[in-house]
């Protein structure tokens, strides 16, 4: 099966949570943490910064690897290392990709429909973030 490496970004902001909606391809509406494909000689960190520019035109700072996903979608594995990322001081997420974008707070995660994928991500923020959404615990 053909495979797929990803990192997307949990950018968080002033207790929330950054979910975006996808505006293009086999997953156009569904929600998912902003970011993308790796480029070869690229690594994790390189890339989510990479991406996270071309498609929000912000600069991040990538703190910690929260979780690798496996996920077997029909058309592909995916495997998609997911960041724990600070967005710099008076930055404004411009979508130069997606369609919408919501500042979740904790309580809110589930207000949104995932991709499958990010199911388990979802799962793995709920047992980590503490209650103001303000960091890992
Ligand atoms: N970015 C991102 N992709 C996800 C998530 N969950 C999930 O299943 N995916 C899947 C959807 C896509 O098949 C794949 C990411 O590919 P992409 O299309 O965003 O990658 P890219 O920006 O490099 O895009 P492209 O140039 O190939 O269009 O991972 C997620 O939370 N974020």
């Amino acid at each position: 099966m053909k495979r797929i490496e990803v990192c997307a970004a949990i950018l968080h902001h002033e207790g929330r949570i950054l979910a975006t909606q996808r505006g293009y391809g086999d997953f156009k509406d569904g929600w998912e943490f902003p970011g993308g494909k790796m480029e070869p000689g690229e690594t994790p960190e390189e890339c989510i910064v990479r991406e996270i520019k071309e498609e929000l035109n912000v600069d991040i700072v990538p703190e910690a690897l929260l979780t690798t996903v496996e996920c077997d979608y029909p058309a592909f594995h995916l495997t998609m290392h997911c960041f724990w990322s600070a967005i710099a001081a008076n930055e404004q997420v411009e979508l130069l990709e997606h369609e919408a974008a919501k500042w979740l707070l904790p309580s809110e995660l589930d207000a949104v429909q995932w991709l499958p994928a990010d199911l388990e991500v979802v799962d793995c923020l709920k047992k980590r973030l503490n209650p103001q959404g303000t960091a890992l615990e």
